[in-house]
This record gives structure tokens, C-alpha cells and sequence, in this order.
């Protein structure tokens, strides 16, 4: 069934919500699971798309999982019978690339489609490819497939990466853990997903040190076991709901969160002169005026996340002044800003640079979601515009966020979700 959003906006939003588990730590972890041969229980998991589509994967290649209300998983990977990993579903998501690392390193040979996701850029598996080749795999990619190999066992070895990669950090440590010897990742990721990531393998027995620092040094162990798990809480669904409380001038404190992990867009904020308030678990956001224009450049972890790029555009499309957005990370990552120029935003782009002009107001539109980090910015802008905001294609929100409506009609939020009906003149095939 199709579906839009529909939000009424212009309501200040009041309240206290509480963020789920992240994401992108999720879909890191759950593949992971195959290197316990046995049972991982993994407590805080996201209801998302994304999350369902791995449980199915996992389920496919021979796992028992069971997914219960409370966002608990318990996977048993004992009887995983195949390393292929070629269906469909494969294709949907960016983070199916972990199964390679992890069929890679429990059975010594693996096969899977190329990874999909959110279509932000060309997004090459380069890195990933050369740190299994570093490790001893033969790796080829052919028919929209990658297939590795290593017939003589994985062995450590030193890997400099070229760009800072998430994926191919965490790609790496999950092929590294039980190889020969010692791996050192060199300029690696610093994500608090790959922190996570690193102590759940930690947790099932791996040794793994300076995982949140440039270097990441693995020492292979014979084997991992099952285990209990909880995941830390998402950093990009705290700073959505954080741009939503300030863009649409109210009072919000989000609960569950770990705030150091929002440094960069706390500071940002703040620099905007919205009022922050941290506790050890909680950010309260207050913003009762127009926020001031700032510049941002999109750098990986400590630096401004580019998943939040997209929601804090819209934040300074009514800022006082001319904003400027960098986006160093994805060259394809404002296509968001065609939509909210139909909400009467004023933004010019130029390669890899958004210029914001701010307005004093949005006004609600028909609008249509690009992907993920795009929907949300379309959801927060229909929060703060006058009149009617309808959303199309969310099925990309829907691959990130946990009852987003729910949460935003908990602090006072008029959305809602609808099946798609076309009129007649609409409907032309
Ligand atoms: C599932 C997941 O965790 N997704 C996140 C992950 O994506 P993802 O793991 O795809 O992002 P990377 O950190 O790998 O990408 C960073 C940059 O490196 C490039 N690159 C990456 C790998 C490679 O082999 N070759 C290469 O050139 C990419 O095109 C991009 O320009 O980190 C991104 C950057 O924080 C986030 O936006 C995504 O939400
Ligand atoms: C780009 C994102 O996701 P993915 O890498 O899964 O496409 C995101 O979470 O913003």
C-alpha cells in the first residue's frame, strides 16, 4: 500500500519523547550475530524498515530469530547453512555489505548482491573490497554480485584507509576478528555506531582496542560466542527530533540519549542561539524566536553528522541571515532542497554548497521524499510551515524512524498517515 504523511503545521512542539536504538549500530550488529554460532539476545532495537529486512535475511540463510514488541531480538545463528546472500532484499538496503564481512570470516568464502540504500552519492565498496584483499580474500565483483574467497584463512595486517569509512571500518573489524594475527585499522571511522559495534564483538569474546580513535587494533581469536546486548541510542533520530523543537519554536526534551554524541550539532545549535540544556541522559531544547544563520560543513564523526545535513537546512531556511551548508561527505546529498523551495524556502546550490537564504516562513505543499535523511527534513519543515504539508514516498522514513508520527503526536504534533488514492487526472497508467 502507498502511503503519504499529512501534517498540519505551525505548532510549536511540547514535550518529552524518547529516542529508540540507532540504526546504523543495529544494522552493523545484527549481522554480526553470525560470528556467535549460537544465541545473541540484542535488547533496544529500532522497529524500521531496515532492522526487518536483515531479521529476514538472517531468517533466510538459516538463523532463528525472533523479534519481540519491546524492540529485543533474539537471533541463533547456529544453523546458518549457506555464506551466499543473494536474494532481493539485499538490494534494498546500504548495510547488507556486512554480511560479507561476517559470512567472510565464520565460513571462509561469501557472496552478495551489491548493496542498495539511500541514493546519496555514488557510494563505492572500494574500501571494503580492499581491506577483505589486504586480509588474504580474493574478492571479484561480477553480476551485481561480490564474491570473496579465502581459502588460506584470513591472516592481520596493517590497513590504512584512504577516506574515513563507517562501513568499511566496521566491515573490516567483522573479517578481522577471527583472522590470523593482529589487524590494524589505520584512519578508521570514530562513529559511536562503530564503538557500539566494536563492544557487542567485544561482548561475544573478540579483542578489539581503540575502537573511537584513528586507529583500531583487532587480535584474531579462534572463535566468538553468543550474547547479551544492548544498543546504544540513535545520535541521528535525537538530532532530527532536536532540529524539530527548535524549527518549529518550542520546548522539548528527548530522553534515552547519550548528549557527547551530539556535541557537533548541540554546538551548532547553540551557536544559532537556541537554548540546550544536557543531563547524563536527556537534551532539553527551548527556541522561542528565529534562529540566527550559521555555517556548517558535513566532516565524519567528531565533525557535523550529513545525516543531519538534510533536517538542518530546513532548520535555517527561516533563520535570520544567509546561511551556508557544505556537504563534504555525499555529492549528492541535497536533493531535499528542490522540495522545500516548493515550501517557499530561498536556496541556491552550487556543487557541494547550499547557500540559505532565510525566510520568515515555510508553507505547507505537496512534497515527495528523496530518501531517508530527506523525508525527515520534509517532516520537519511540514511541522514548521503554515497550512498543509503532504509527504510522498515515505517508505524511505520509514527505513529509519521508529513511529515517528506516534512521537511527534506525543508533543502535540497534527500528522497523520494516509493511503495514497490518485484522482482520475493523476492516475494515468
Ligand atoms: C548503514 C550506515 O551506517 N550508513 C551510514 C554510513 O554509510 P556508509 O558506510 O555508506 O558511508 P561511508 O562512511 O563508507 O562513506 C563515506 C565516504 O566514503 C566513500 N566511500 C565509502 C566506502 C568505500 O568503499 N569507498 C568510498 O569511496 C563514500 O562514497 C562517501 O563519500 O556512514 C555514512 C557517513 O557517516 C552515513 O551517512 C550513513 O548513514
Ligand atoms: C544514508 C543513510 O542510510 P544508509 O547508509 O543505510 O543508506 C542514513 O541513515 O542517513
Amino acid at each position: 500500500m502507498l502511503e503519504k504523511i499529512v501534517i498540519n503545521g505551525g505548532i510549536p512542539l511540547k514535550g518529552t519523547i524518547e529516542v529508540t536504538g540507532a540504526k546504523n549500530a543495529a544494522v552493523a550488529i545484527l549481522p554480526a550475530t553470525i560470528l556467535a554460532r549460537g544465541i545473541c539476545v540484542i535488547e533496544n532495537l529500532p522497529r524500521i524498515a531496515d532492522v526487518l529486512i536483515i531479521k529476514r535475511i538472517l531468517a533466510e540463510i538459516g538463523a532463528e530469530v525472533e523479534f519481540d514488541e519491546n524492540g529485543t531480538m533474539t537471533v541463533d545463528t547456529t544453523n546458518i547453512n549457506t555464506s551466499k546472500v543473494t536474494m532481493n532484499l539485499v538490494k534494498r538496503m546500504r548495510a547488507s555489505y556486512y554480511m560479507l564481512g561476517a559470512l567472510l570470516s565464520r565460513f571462509g568464502d561469501a557472496e552478495i548482491s551489491l548493496p542498495g540504500g539511500c541514493t546519496i552519492g555514488e557510494r563505492p565498496i572500494d574500501l571494503h573490497i580492499k581491506g577483505m584483499e589486504a586480509l588474504g580474500a580474493n574478492v571479484k565483483t561480477e553480476y551485481g554480485r561480490v564474491v570473496a574467497t579465502a581459502p588460506e584463512g584470513l591472516k592481520g595486517c596493517d590497513i590504512y584507509m584512504d577516506k574515513v569509512s563507517v562501513g568499511a571500518t566496521i566491515n573490516i573489524m567483522l573479517a578481522s576478528v577471527c583472522a590470523n594475527g593482529q589487524t590494524s585499522i589505520i584512519n578508521a571511522a570514530k562513529e559511536p555506531h562503530v564503538v557500539d559495534v566494536a563492544n557487542f564483538l567485544v561482548c561475544m569474546g573478540a579483542k578489539i582496542k581503540g575502537a573511537g580513535t584513528d586507529v583500531i587494533r583487532i587480535i584474531g581469536v579462534e572463535k566468538l560466542h553468543g550474547c547479551n546486548y544492548s544498543i546504544i541510542p540513535d545520535q541521528i533520530e535525537t538530532g532530527t527530533f532536536m532540529i524539530a523543537a527548535a524549527a518549529t519554536r518550542g520546548d522539548v526534551t528527548i530522553k534515552n540519549v547519550i548528549p557527547t554524541h551530539m556535541e557537533a550539532l548541540t554546538a551548532k545549535m547553540q551557536e544559532m542561539g537556541v537554548e540546550i540544556h544536557e543531563g547524563a541522559d536527556f537534551i532539553r531544547v527551548t527556541c522561542d524566536k528565529r534562529p540566527r544563520s550559521v555555517k556548517i560543513n558535513t566532516m565524519p564523526y567528531p565533525g557535523f553528522p550529513t545525516d543531519l545535513q538534510q533536517p538542518a537546512t530546513v532548520l535555517l531556511s527561516t533563520a535570520e541571515g544567509t546561511s551556508m551548508i557544505t556537504e563534504t561527505i555525499f555529492e549528492s546529498r541535497f536533493k531535499h532542497i528542490k522540495e522545500i523551495r516548493r515550501m517557499g524556502a530561498q536556496i541556491t546550490t552550487e556543487d557541494r554548497v547550499a547557500v540559505v537564504e532565510g525566510v520568515d516562513r515555510l508553507t505547507g505543499a505537496p512534497v515527495s521524499a528523496t530518501d531517508l535523511r530527506a523525508g525527515a527534513a520534509l517532516i520537519v519543515a511540514g511541522l514548521m510551515a503554515d497550512g498543509t504539508t503532504e509527504i510522498q514516498n515515505v517508505k524511505y522514513i520509514d527505513r529509519g524512524y521508529d513511529h515517528i508520527e506516534d512521537k511527534l503526536k506525543k508533543l502535540g504534533a497534527d500528522i497523520r498517515r494516509e493511503e495514497v488514492v490518485y484522482t482520475e487526472d493523476e492516475d494515468i497508467f
